[in-house]
């Protein structure tokens, strides 16, 4: 996929954010993720691919814009499995917290991994740890491994973990072996991505969230040269018969992360939608002009950018409120 292909997704990512920002702390997670989706939809409409939404907003029958099999962009060559989460977060725009992002990721057709809306347990970590975790590995097993492959003591390194009553076994034992813990309100994606710039201070994301958020951050870091780890966790029957029909036969599989991104082709893009550890977000600068932060990279080239743009709202078609 060629680099053009990365600004366009930049645009997509960009007008998402800028689209919902408009509703930060209005307290409406529904109007904010409307808002985000009808942009990405519409801007999606002239990015030059021939794209298949694998990772969306839901399926056919309940999602209206970004459903599973919708075919997105004009057509034209390259073909792409597309994951999409217009928010990141939707919660936290809606309350005006932080940590929110609009993002998007591609790969060639066939790539990603069409992971069923449930949780997945996952470990994340940066290159230098890449390749020594593992959930066969206790907790205290894996932090050794990421601090030996960080350079730290284990009373330095970081597990950054969704705070939720379900990881509370986790904290403990990360506490037990010595480990430090940034815990997240949200935005495990964010989580994911921290581990792979050593200037944000974590070493490792532990602990269960969205299966199609574990998807868009192995894009992220495949991009980077970590890894994500993942293992689906199936709550009911009903959820066993979604890995199924999505191709999954063996859910208790751990899935590494070419089973999650296949191949060095992805791209990525996440802007900023609020303030965040990563990305600034949206600000609205007056006299209909704003500025965005948005975060784009592609695995084949390994390159990192920070785009800011200035938007003159005036002129952005599509921009009505
Ligand atoms: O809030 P839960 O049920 O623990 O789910 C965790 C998931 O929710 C998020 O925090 C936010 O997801 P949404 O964008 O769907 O609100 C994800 O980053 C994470 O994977």
């Amino acid at each position: 996929m060629e680099r053009e292909l990365a600004m366009e997704l930049v645009r997509v990512t960009e007008f998402a954010a800028l689209k919902s920002a408009t509703w930060m702390g209005r307290g409406d997670k529904m109007a904010a993720d409307g808002a985000a989706t009808e942009a990405m939809r519409k801007m999606f409409d002239t990015v030059s691919m021939d794209g298949t939404v694998v990772i969306g907003e839901g399926e056919m029958d309940e999602a209206p814009m970004l459903y599973i099999g919708e075919r997105l962009g004009t057509g034209v060559q390259p073909e792409v499995d597309v994951a999409v989460d217009p928010i990141e977060g939707t919660e936290t725009v809606a309350a005006g917290a932080a940590n929110s992002m609009a993002v998007v990721a591609i790969a060639p057709k066939g790539s990603l991994l069409h992971a069923p809306d449930m949780y997945m347990d996952k470990i994340a970590v940066g290159r230098n740890a890449k390749g020594r975790v593992s959930f066969r590995k206790s907790v205290r097993e894996n932090l050794l491994a990421v601090a030996e492959a960080n350079g730290k003591d284990i009373k330095d390194v970081v597990a950054v973990i969704l705070d939720r009553e379900r990881h509370a076994k986790l904290i403990q034992e990360v506490r037990e072996a010595g480990a430090r813990i940034k815990l997240i309100p949200a935005g495990d994606v964010a989580g994911a991505l921290y581990t792979a710039f050593p200037e944000k201070g974590v070493d490792i994301l532990l602990g269960s969230g969205g299966a199609p958020e574990g998807v868009l951050a192995a894009c992220a870091l495949k991009c980077l040269g970590g890894e994500l780890i993942g293992c689906l966790l199936p709550e009911n029957d009903e959820q066993r018969r979604r890995c199924e029909e999505m191709g999954i036969s063996d859910v208790d599989h751990v899935l590494e992360l070419d089973d999650l991104v296949r191949g060095d082709d992805a791209i990525f893009s996440a802007t900023g939608i609020t303030d965040g550890e990563l990305l600034d977000g949206v600000r609205f600068l007056g006299n209909n002009r704003a500025r965005t932060q948005t975060l784009v990279m592609r695995a084949k080239t390994g390159t990192v950018r920070f785009v800011e743009a200035y938007h003159n709202l005036n002129l952005k078609m599509g921009w009505e409120r």
